[in-house]
């Protein structure tokens, strides 16, 4: 069983049991109280390269990460550096977040909010849009494409902009079939956990040019961003080296910084 079989089998027995505790109609009345969705797509197709920021206590690869008690904190430094999205990591066994975390992020920052998890039904859907989720996660390696495809038309329904996530040429590929038109591609193997760097290059090349392309993984800092930049770039997603720096609200501005400078894409 590779990592990523592991983890959506934790996902769906926790998914089971929230299921059973709360019923889907309940989620959809939550969901259509919460606050309209805020436009991530026109954040991520501004000028410069957009930062994503994540909010990540743990990870398989790497353990535990930083505490993060107050992730509402966080965002607001990421938010203040200078980044267009907050990512939040959901899942609870092996990154230790939560809707809750997703709920408090939301409330604290004027940005776009992203729920980073493993999505295999609807049901998260209406739960991301029920806890404020502006962005939701769709991991092509997970998904069949049947699903994949009903996925990313409920997402856009209720008010979701999907980020469809893809580590070859095929899953990519797949993702534009799907019909998104934000589209991940991980330099993290989901089953192996291998960082390659080098798969944005090979990959965001095979994508439409209107597709807007996120560089997801491994960035340490600022030459990472203008090396993912020179592939094509429109954003990258960046975890670990901000929940383990001294200064968060500086890593990002140094990201932003880097993703202005005026040889790159500007926008559009
Ligand atoms: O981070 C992991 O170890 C991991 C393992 C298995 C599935 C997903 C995983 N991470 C999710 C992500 O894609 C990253 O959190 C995100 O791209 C940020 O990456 P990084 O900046 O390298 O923390």
């Amino acid at each position: 069983m590779s990592v990523l079989d592991e983890i959506i089998e934790g996902v769906r027995a926790d998914l089971a049991d929230r299921q059973r505790e709360v019923p889907l109609d309940a989620v959809k009345e939550k969901a259509a109280g919460a606050p309209a969705p805020r436009d991530a797509l026109a954040a991520l197709r501004g000028p410069g390269v957009a930062v994503i920021a994540e909010v990540k206590r743990s990870s398989p690869s790497k353990g535990a990460l930083a505490a993060i008690a107050d992730p509402a904190a966080l965002a607001r430094d990421y938010e203040a550096g200078g980044a267009k999205v907050i990512s939040v990591l959901t899942e609870r066994r092996r990154f230790g977040g939560s809707l809750a975390d997703l709920a408090d992020v939301r409330a604290s920052v004027d940005v776009a909010v992203l729920r980073k998890d493993f999505v295999v039904t609807s049901y998260q859907l209406w739960e991301a849009r029920a806890a404020g989720a502006d962005m939701v996660l769709l991991i092509v390696a997970a998904l069949p494409q049947d699903a994949l495809v009903s996925l990313v038309e409920r997402a856009e329904s209720i008010g979701l902009l999907p980020l469809v996530e893809a580590h070859t040429e095929e899953e990519a590929a797949r993702a534009v079939e799907a019909g998104a038109k934000v589209v991940g591609v991980n330099a993290r193997d989901l089953r192996t956990l291998k960082v390659d760097r080098g798969v944005f290059a090979r990959v965001a090349p095979t994508l439409p040019k209107d597709v807007v392309k996120i560089a997801e993984s491994g960035v340490r800092g600022p030459h990472d961003l203008l090396a993912y930049a020179s592939s094509g770039a429109d954003a990258v997603l960046v975890g670990e080296s901000l929940v383990i720096g001294r200064d968060p609200r500086a890593a990002v501005a140094d990201l932003v910084a880097a993703g202005a400078h005026p040889a790159l894409r500007q926008g559009g």
